[in-house]
């Protein structure tokens, strides 16, 4: 199993999350307790290996400005979590994770509306328009309506229920912020133990 650890703001967490073998790192560009100015992240992506995806998040931000902070920082996966629109997405000629807010089994309808890389499944906008730490109903997906998708899970997950998480959805890639931070700062052992149980448990699924 895949796994993107979110809200990242320091070197040492982000070092400390890919030797425990996270496959994405996230930056919050929005507005957001994890934002990140584009100098901080170029700072920290320098130090990022190349197989390691570093991914950045936007919320209704200007295209122009999106492809200015790709290019000034070297993120290399456009996350998209407002209300951008179809054609929106399309544009960039880097991969590009459309994230959905489901709160009902029609929002899953969404997927097919869009053609992205990767579809970032999250609970409806609370405090922020993601990374507030609160799961969705899992029994809402329906393997017919994620079939063809790469599915990254995200909302909400922790060590106590990732795996049960990779269990009913199979999603292509998990992804965590608030489940491994402690008061409001990434907890560099929640990362390891979370980044275990997700693969874990895909190595259960092989065999
Ligand atoms: O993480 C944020 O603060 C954030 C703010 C605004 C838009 C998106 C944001 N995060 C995007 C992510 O990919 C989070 O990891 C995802 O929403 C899950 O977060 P959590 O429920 O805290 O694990």
């Amino acid at each position: 199993m895949k796994v993107k650890i979110c809200g990242i703001s320091d070197i040492e967490t982000a070092l400390y999350a890919v030797e425990s073998g996270a496959d994405a790192i996230g930056f919050v560009f929005a507005e957001s307790k994890r934002r990140v100015t584009p100098k901080l992240a170029k700072e920290i992506i320098k130090h990022i290996p190349d197989q390691v995806f570093k991914v950045g998040v936007f919320v209704n931000e200007r295209a122009d400005v999106i492809q200015q902070i790709v290019n000034e920082t070297g993120i290399n996966v456009i996350q998209l979590h407002g209300d951008e629109i179809p054609e929106f997405c399309e544009q960039f000629s880097i991969p590009v994770i459309k994230a959905l807010s489901i709160g009902s089994s029609e929002d899953l309808n969404q997927l097919d509306k869009y053609s992205c890389d990767f579809y970032l499944l999250d609970s409806p906008r609370g405090k922020y328009r993601g990374g507030n730490g609160v799961a969705f109903d899992w029994s809402l997906l329906s393997e017919e309506q994620l079939k063809g998708k790469k599915i990254i899970l995200a909302g909400g997950l922790s060590i106590e229920n990732v795996a049960e998480a990779i269990q009913l959805a199979a999603p292509y890639m998990v992804d965590v912020s608030s489940g491994v931070e402690t008061d409001g700062k990434k907890d560099v052992n929640k990362i390891t133990k979370f980044i275990e149980r997700a693969k874990n448990r895909s190595k259960h699924e092989i065999s």
